[in-house]
């Protein structure tokens, strides 16, 4: 232990900046398959990509089981920073497309048939915030720890599901079939959840903590999609209408699944106000 008098500064000897990081196997994970410039840094980028996933899961989970409790103060901060995080992934489209079409073709063949489609957390993170569809842990299949993993976060309430909850327990009108059913399936658009958010935006005076939550959700699936858009943008602009290594139409996959709405009734009220 040294102790640097008056500076209040304490610090184990036997462990080091590089040890409590765990630098040595963090800095010894990144393994080009390729001599290509380029392709050090499409594997930074999908590491910080999966790096910050993981922090918003952490975050996205005890944000859920705060909303659960009626905890929403320590759920703001939370899904606040969610938001945050949501913004260093959408800049890091800015970093990735310095790499020209030629660039990626390089080392592109490099990759067989993998693709961010089976990227685990990615795909929890859908399945967290509400966008379900038990196709999509067939693509988990070989890794059973992930396959059931997936499987469990895919038949659990979504934090949208949880937030009906709390609606329902402040009193609003929300039908059984919101509050149980098979949650492993998408979330059907309903006019009393509707209902109830805009009360919730009408009534604020009555109801400003659910408002806030509500505009944190907002923000939370508007940041998704500027993700989600980027991401489609920037595939167009490397490999144009090139098949995806993972099997599907690329650019054309993406376009669609900039459909799928997280949470449905937050973006209709608007219309209905
Ligand atoms: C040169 C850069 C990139 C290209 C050309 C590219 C291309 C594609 C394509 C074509 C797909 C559709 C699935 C397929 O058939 O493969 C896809 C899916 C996906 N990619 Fe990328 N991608 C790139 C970078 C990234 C990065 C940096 C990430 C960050 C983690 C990422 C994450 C994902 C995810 C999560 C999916 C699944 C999306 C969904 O199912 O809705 N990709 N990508
Ligand atoms: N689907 C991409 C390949 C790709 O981007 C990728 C390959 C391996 C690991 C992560 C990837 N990133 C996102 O899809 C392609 O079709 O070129």
């Amino acid at each position: 232990m040294v102790d640097l008098e008056g500076e209040g500064v304490h610090w184990e000897q036997d462990m080091s900046y590089g040890q409590y990081l765990a630098l040595e196997r963090l800095l010894d994970c990144q393994h080009p398959r390729s001599t290509q410039h380029d392709e050090m840094l499409f594997i930074v980028i999908h590491q910080v990509s999966e790096l910050w996933m993981k922090l918003c899961l952490h975050e996205a989970y005890a944000a859920a089981r705060h909303i659960e409790q009626d905890h929403l103060q320590p759920a703001f901060k939370m899904l606040s920073r969610i938001a945050r995080i949501q913004e260093q992934l959408i800049k890091a489209w800015e970093v990735l497309v310095t790499m020209t079409p030629a660039d990626y073709a390089s080392f592109r063949d490099a990759l067989g048939q993998s693709s961010g489609f089976q990227s685990y957390q990615y795909r929890e993170l859908e399945f967290l915030l509400g966008n379900k569809n038990p196709r999509m842990v067939e693509a988990h299949r070989a890794h059973p720890q992930h396959y059931q993993h997936l499987t469990r976060v895919l038949h659990a309430p979504s934090i949208y599901d949880i937030s009906l909850q709390l609606l329902k327990r402040r009193g609003f009108d929300i039908p059984d079939h919101c509050l149980e059913r098979d949650w492993s399936q998408p979330y059907q658009a309903c006019a009393e959840v509707e209902l109830a958010w805009s009360r919730v935006y009408r009534e604020t005076d009555e109801h400003w903590d659910l408002y806030e939550l509500a505009e944190k959700l907002v923000d939370m699936e508007y940041n998704f999609q500027k993700w989600r858009f980027s991401h489609m943008k920037t595939v167009e602009r490397i490999i144009g209408y090139k098949k995806g290594t993972g099997g599907t139409g690329g650019v054309s996959y993406l376009v669609k699944a900039l459909d799928l709405q997280f949470f449905p009734e937050l973006w209709s009220v608007r219309t209905a106000i």
